[in-house]
């Protein structure tokens, strides 16, 4: 029996997905082998003895301590994709509201209630406030084209508008996905530098952090509108305040509100965190968290981990030992000293690496009796994080 924490709501369909006869979903549980979480901030938090899992029902694992959690030999999955249409959508209602000045129009008519004596009368004379460009024709720049950036960038094009993306590090998937008629940039200085609108859609980590600086505003093409539905960390609020100011940024929205960035409605529009937040993808992200941690608690097959490869043997009725160990030479020579030291015959290893990371599935034909003493001679490697008895 598996017990599960939920750290925040996750959709009855998806926790659905872990049957009750091997799992217990507990969101006060203190030492549980899973937990499942959306955006709780997990860094404060000790990992608990028994932990072997954590499943981000979302795409962002910037509130997870990864490096902590490699260490212990703890794979951190996410849901690569299952809530990017819904972020598409949000994004594009940000490149019409920051355009169109739809949201401070509509505000602006509520307050005409008991205000004014005529207030068709009112409103023709006061639209002219509430102007803005339309986006076709216009040039979107995406930075980041993974799940997200992907899908925007094909329907930026669909509306009209000229696209130019940049990302150095796109994956095979996203090149399968994006239109051809999207131009890539060289650096992301050559595409604020072109873009009447820029989007981001890059995770937040040690090297994105605060990605919009002074420096990159003043690269930036005067009068652009910066949508920020990624991360707040990635725009360093102090710049944009000053590229406001000085008419670079006609207006920036964001999905990440923060105590400086309210009380200026006219050029920042702030969303609570709305990108996710559709019935649909909270059950997508859900559905598939849960499928990962039931994948990797009950067989160690491993898919869709930030930190862990991606390891995978369909069940064929045998017992399996899961090894993670650091990604170092020998270790297969020295795992295998210890399997023909307890006679075990190996119906099937799979090795996979990531980084520094290396993870190894082994299908048994059978387990040897002292099966106790085995696990600590593997742990008597120095080099293994994690021995896991799956029978
Ligand atoms: N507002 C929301 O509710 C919401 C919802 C989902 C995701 N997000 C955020 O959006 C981010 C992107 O989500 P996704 O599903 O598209 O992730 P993804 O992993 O599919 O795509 C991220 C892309 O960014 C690229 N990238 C990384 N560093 C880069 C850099 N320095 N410059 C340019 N490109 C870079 C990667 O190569 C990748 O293609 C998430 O990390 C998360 O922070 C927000
Ligand atoms: O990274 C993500 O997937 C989004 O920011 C969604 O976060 P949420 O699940 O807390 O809405």
């Amino acid at each position: 029996m598996y017990t599960i924490r939920t750290l925040n709501n996750i959709a009855k369909t998806g926790l659905a997905k872990l049957p009750e006869q091997n799992f217990v979903i507990d969101e006060k549980a203190e030492n549980p082998e899973g937990i499942i979480l959306r955006s709780f901030d997990m860094h404060k938090m000790e990992l608990n003895e028994n932990l072997l899992a954590v499943a981000r029902a979302g795409a962002g694992t910037n509130n997870i301590p990864i490096e902590k959690c490699t260490q212990k030999g703890v794979p951190v999955f996410n849901t690569p994709g299952a809530n990017a249409n819904a972020v598409k959508e949000l994004v594009l209602a940000g490149l019409f509201a920051s355009s169109r000045r739809i949201i401070a129009g509509a505000a602006w008519v509520q307050g005409l209630k008991d205000n004014c004596e005529n207030v068709e009368k009112a409103v023709e004379a006061g639209k002219k406030e509430f102007t803005g460009p339309e986006i076709a024709g216009k040039t979107l720049g995406v930075i980041g084209l993974g799940a997200i950036g992907v899908q925007v960038a094909n329907a930026a094009l669909d509306l009209g508008m000229e696209v130019i993306g940049y990302d150095p590090f796109l994956s095979l998937e996203s090149a399968w996905h994006l239109s051809p008629n999207v131009v890539h940039e060289e650096s992301m200085e050559e595409l604020v530098a072109k873009a009447d609108y820029i989007t981001l859609h890059i995770p937040l980590n040690d090297k994105t952090r605060n990605t919009f600086d002074e420096k990159l505003f003043a690269a930036t093409k005067p009068g652009a509108r910066l949508l920020n539905f990624a991360r707040g960390g990635l725009v360093d609020n102090a710049a944009l305040k000053k590229a406001i100011a000085d008419g670079i940024i006609a207006r920036y929205m964001t999905d990440f509100p923060s105590e400086d960035l309210l009380g200026d409605p006219a050029n920042i529009i702030v969303t609570p965190h709305l990108g996710a937040s559709t019935p649909e993808s909270e059950e997508n992200c859900a559905i598939m968290a849960a499928q990962e941690i039931r994948e990797y608690l009950t067989y160690g097959n491993i898919k869709n981990s930030v930190n862990f490869p991606n390891c995978v043997v369909p069940y064929n009725g045998k017992p399996r030992i899961t090894v993670c160990h650091q990604n170092i030479v020998n270790m297969i020579g020295q795992l295998g000293a210890v399997f023909t030291k307890y006679s075990v015959n190996i119906d099937k290893l799979v090795n996979n690496s990531k980084g520094d990371l290396a993870y190894n599935i082994v299908v048994c034909d059978s387990l040897p009796e002292n099966i106790d003493d085995m696990i600590k001679d593997l742990y008597a490697i120095n080099t293994v994080l994690k021995v896991r008895i799956l029978d």
